[in-house]
């Protein structure tokens, strides 16, 4: 259409209007243009795909149709049968007409999907505005039929954190499998994926399932690491993680926990370049595990505070094998099959830690739900054996809750005490008079 007193809207956008001589795009208006040949190819050929896509019965549906969308005038001469009611699937009649223009174009394919993905579309379009949507046009035009790739999946690999808890933990449906290849790499077929052998522990147990003396070669890391010796409880529990035994720590704040995590994240990654990671429940945690890291030891965190650039460089660092240690949020673990799949070209997992581990019990006032899952996707994924679990505050009855999610066996598996701590005083006061 041309520009029309009557029609404007269907004859340039908006923001063209006010100088259309300055737009290369209306020939008639630009004497100076010339037209891009590559450009109108693809312009043609995604008509083409796209006109070749439209499910018969869904054209005949439509043909079929009693109402119709009528429009008067020169609209009518313009619009022609694009004007036509738009069924759904199922049952036909809507009461929307076709759109035209740029909705019309990629919505093509999903005119055949239920309304129920259009208003998905329509909440990630808000939670993706800009890149993401260009990212989408370009994808569609030249790949017409990928219908079981979820839009989800390809808005942007990255926002891992974004994805449906529902998209399934367990990475059995083979739909989600047909993901794009992106700068990731990420491999085509998910069923093809198997957990890694659990990694062999770097000093195995005693015979009768104690754990042996910090050898020199912990001693040296401890000193690396920026220490002389070990505080109450952190050999044991470094030896432990060492022979691949899992472990409750619980001591309290400032005790100095974080180093039983990360002096055997050390040593494996030196002995193996493997990866250990570190669930934590807020971002702002682990920002200052990160900050509060001895020079020798590298991590990265992945959260959805992230730009996806920035995410995707974290995610390039542990898979060659420059970081030690991969901290990430419960959610981001099992909350998405592309998450785990993600895993697969990572480096072998040494072992789990979960920090603030209280949050997997329901005992517990932090009871966080995503923690029960994850020591689950951990091991049927990543085939990771060994859990280390940190905290602070927990009573019997929560101890023994989180011992059992960590697969620890009753009996040795708690490092550490219970109880207030020795300097906690509590005091009470009787106000004579509490109005003054
Ligand atoms: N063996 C050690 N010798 C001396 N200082 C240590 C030792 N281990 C840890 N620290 C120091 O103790 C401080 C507290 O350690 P850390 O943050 O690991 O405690 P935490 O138990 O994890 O506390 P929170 O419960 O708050 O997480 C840090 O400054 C750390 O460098």
């Amino acid at each position: 259409p041309k520009n029309s007193p009557e029609f404007p809207e269907f004859s340039l956008p908006p923001s063209l209007k006010k100088n259309p001589q300055n737009s290369p795009e209306f020939p008639d208006q630009n004497p100076n243009f010339f037209p891009i040949p590559g450009k109108f190819q693809r312009l043609q050929r995604s008509v083409a795909q796209t006109l070749a896509s439209l499910d018969p019965a869904w054209i005949q549906r439509c043909e079929e149709s009693q109402k119709t969308w009528e429009f008067s005038g020169p609209a009518a001469e313009v619009l022609g049968n694009v004007g036509r009611k738009r069924p759904r699937d199922g049952d036909g009649d809507v009461e929307a007409p076709a759109k035209v223009g740029r909705e019309s174009k990629p919505g093509i394919p999903e005119l055949r999907e239920n309304p129920e993905k259009e208003k998905e579309k329509e909440k990630e379009k808000e939670k993706f505005p800009n890149g993401s949507g260009e990212f989408l046009e370009e994808e569609e035009e030249e790949e017409e039929e990928e219908p079981k790739t979820t839009r989800r999946a390809r808005l942007d690999p990255t926002n891992v954190d974004f994805l449906s808890e529902n998209a399934g933990v367990g990475g059995s449906n083979p739909e989600n499998s047909q993901l794009p290849l992106d700068s990731l790499e990420f491999p085509q077929n998910s069923l093809e994926f198997s957990p890694p052998p659990p990694m062999d522990p770097l000093y195995p147990p005693n015979p009768d399932g104690t754990v042996p003396d910090p050898p020199e070669e912990v001693l040296e890391a401890l000193r690396t690491l920026g220490f002389d010796s070990f505080r109450p409880g952190q050999a044991e529990a470094v030896m432990r993680v060492l022979s691949g035994i899992s472990t409750l720590l619980l001591l309290p704040t400032g005790s100095g926990k974080s180093l039983c995590y990360q002096l055997p994240a050390f040593l494996y990654h030196r002995r193996s370049r493997c990866i250990s990671i570190v669930i934590s429940p807020l971002v702002s945690l682990m920002d200052d595990q990160v900050s509060g890291l001895p020079s020798a030891l590298k991590a990265v965190c992945i959260h959805s505070n992230l730009t996806p650039s920035q995410r995707e460089a974290a995610i390039k660092k542990v898979r060659s094998g420059r970081a030690q240690i991969l901290l990430l949020s419960p959610e981001s673990v099992t909350g998405s099959e592309f998450f785990s799949r993600l895993f697969r070209h990572f480096p072998p997992v040494a072992f789990a830690c979960l920090d603030e581990a209280h949050c997997i019990s329901q005992w517990s006032h932090n009871f966080r739900p995503a923690y029960l899952r994850v020591c689950k996707v951990l091991r049927e994924r990543l085939g990771v054996r060994c859990f280390l679990g940190l905290t602070a505050t927990a009573t019997v009855a929560t101890a023994r809750d989180v011992a059992e999610h960590l697969g620890i066996p009753e009996g040795n598996s708690t490092v550490g005490t219970f109880g207030i701590p020795e300097n906690l005083r509590l005091s009470v006061s009787l106000e004579a008079d509490p109005d003054q």
